[in-house]
């Protein structure tokens, strides 16, 4: 039905179809197969609620959901992976680039040793959790981080900027070297 929609991706794991509907690491596997089985792309969620992070049990709690959908999945290529710090999303409270950093590389090291090392250097790993047009330039220079997964600043004009993000980065990057270029030039 999706397909007939013309949909090519679909959004598994997500925070709200873990805690709401109570969707199982295993059930999560199953419609993950199903969906790359059936030829879709997949958005695959991990998610770290508020306890994880006041139990110090992230590590873990993400480690048992990406085994879980790693299992499930026979074509990196179709999957992008979507980490959620549920516990900043539309909570006030801001994830810092450190802190979603330290997830992220987590997470590719964790494809590394898992894995392998060609769908650690080639997956792409973004970042979910009020992502907005305040925080998305210096979240997008971050290492590990990939892209976003966006929420609530969808609906709003926000998100030109951040789906420009690493763009305006990059071309900051790249004027800055053309500047060095034109004063080599000059001098
Ligand atoms: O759940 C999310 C995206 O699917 C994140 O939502 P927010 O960007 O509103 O926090």
């Amino acid at each position: 039905m999706i397909k007939d929609c013309g949909c090519e991706w679909v959004i598994l794991g997500h925070p709200e179809r873990r805690t709401i509907f109570s969707e199982s690491d295993d059930l999560i596997h199953q419609k993950v197969t199903h969906a790359l089985d059936a030829g879709m792309k997949v958005v695959a969620c991990v998610v770290e609620t508020q306890k994880d992070k006041q139990t110090g049990c992230t590590e873990e709690t993400l480690f048992a959901q990406l085994k879980a959908l790693a299992a499930a999945i026979t074509d990196w290529s179709r999957v992008v992976l979507a980490f959620e710090a549920l516990w900043a999303s539309g909570t006030g409270v801001l994830a810092t680039p450190a802190e979603v950093q330290e997830v992220l590389a987590k997470l590719r090291q964790w494809l590394r040793q898992n894995v392998s090392n060609t769908v650690a250097n080639t997956t792409r790993i973004i970042y979910a959790g009020s992502v907005s047009s305040t925080n998305c330039q210096e979240l997008a220079t971050l290492k590990d981080l990939d892209g976003f997964l966006v929420g609530s600043a969808a609906l709003k004009p926000d998100i030109v900027h951040i789906i420009n993000a690493r763009t305006t980065h990059v071309s900051r990057l790249a004027s800055y070297f053309n500047s060095l270029r034109t004063d080599d030039r000059s001098a």
